[in-house]
């Protein structure tokens, strides 16, 4: 029997969704909490296979969803190119800041990354033996915009203003750098798939600050590029692309990338996405708000059966429309996973 979520990945219309939800190992889950706690702090998790590998899973075991995500971060890779990474307390990312060409030229080369990502892969190893049989792994890297936000501004930010500034004041050290985090995607991931991802899903989180051709530029292109040199050198492999809060820049997306699935975020409506990018044929991931995770009760059941119904008209694998929050009730995942799979 093949994966559920492969199935939907290749086009399959199915009679329930298969589930996952972005964050699944995270701060909401009690023994996550524990096992983060024994590791030390959150980068030193993600640097411990049997640690990571074991995060992975505890989301796994509790709701016996269809994929596991590895555990990792997408500022991983920046850090392996050579950038400075902390997290703040209660505050989130920092890096070292890169303003010009001298700081893109400074960046490691693309094939200079695997000695500090060695433990991403041992975890990929693990996990690709320890996972049960139906459930699907995915692996993961960020979009190369929303890794260049972190890496020019050094933190996240709004409306990454010092992304945009440089891209608009030193076009050649901003397209350097797009390019370095490109190439240096494409290996990272290819080493995942190599150690025993069965997915990939890219995630640009920022994708939604870039308007026009900009967006056709940063956004499409270098999805398009990553996508077609993975499948290049692991045929079939199915790809998952998330540009957030792209609005109208999700109609045709999964067409100009070569995507096999396009995540959408719950800044637009499961009507509107069903309509406009699934169209009864092009797999869709998504929406329900994480609020809801936060809220429950029968606005949870109503606002998922909404979603589950949206989109039964073609290809379609339940998400939220971002990452579960550390406030949300572990009892309300569990209540979602039962009122999609009827029980
Ligand atoms: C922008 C971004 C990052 N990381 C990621 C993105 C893209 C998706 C998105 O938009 O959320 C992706 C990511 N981060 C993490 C995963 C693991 C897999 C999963 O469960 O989804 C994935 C896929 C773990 C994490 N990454 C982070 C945590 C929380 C760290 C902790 O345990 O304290 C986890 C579980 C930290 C992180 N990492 C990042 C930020 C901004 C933060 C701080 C915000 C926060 O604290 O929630 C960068």
């Amino acid at each position: 029997m093949t994966k559920t979520m492969l199935r939907a990945l290749r086009g399959e219309t199915l009679p329930t969704p298969p589930i996952w939800l972005m964050r699944q190992a995270g701060r909401y889950l009690p023994e996550y909490r524990a096992t983060r706690a024994e590791a030390g702090d959150f980068l030193s998790l993600c640097y411990n296979p049997e640690l990571a590998a074991e995060v992975t899973l505890q989301p796994i075991r509790r709701y016996g969803f269809d994929a596991a995500i590895l555990f990792a971060d997408i500022l991983l890779l920046p850090q392996a190119l050579g950038a400075d990474l902390w997290f703040e307390t209660g505050e989130g990312p920092r890096m070292s800041t890169i303003t010009d060409m001298a700081g893109v030229e400074a960046l490691k080369g693309k094939d200079e990354i695997h000695d500090k990502l060695a433990p991403v892969y041992e975890t990929c190893r693990i996990l690709a033996r320890e996972l049960p049989a139906e459930t699907t792994f995915i692996g993961f890297a960020g979009m190369p915009w929303t890794v260049a936000t972190y890496m020019i501004a050094g933190r996240g930010s709004k409306d990454q203003a010092a992304a945009h500034k440089l891209k608009d004041t030193d076009r050649a050290a901003f397209v350097a750098l797009m390019d370095r985090i490109t190439d240096a995607t494409i290996e990272y991931l290819s080493k995942q798939v190599e150690a025993g991802c069965e997915v990939v899903k890219l995630f640009d989180s920022w994708a939604g600050s870039l308007k026009g051709q900009d967006f056709e530029d940063f956004a499409v292109e270098p999805a398009r590029k990553i996508i077609a040199e993975l499948k290049a050198r692991h045929p079939g492999l199915p790809i998952i692309a998330f540009p957030r809060e792209a609005g109208e820049g999700y109609i045709g997306f999964a067409e100009k990338t070569g995507a096999d699935c396009v995540a959408i975020d719950n800044s637009v409506s499961p009507e509107w996405a069903a309509e406009n990018v699934q169209k009864g044929k092009t797999c869709v991931q998504g929406n329900l708000d994480p609020k809801y995770m936060v809220t429950g009760g029968d606005e949870l059941v109503q606002a998922t059966k909404g979603v589950v119904e949206a989109f039964k008209n073609g290809p379609h694998i339940f998400n939220l429309g971002h990452g579960i929050t550390p406030e949300a009730d572990p009892e309300n995942v569990t209540l979602l996973v039962n009122t999609i799979r009827g029980k």
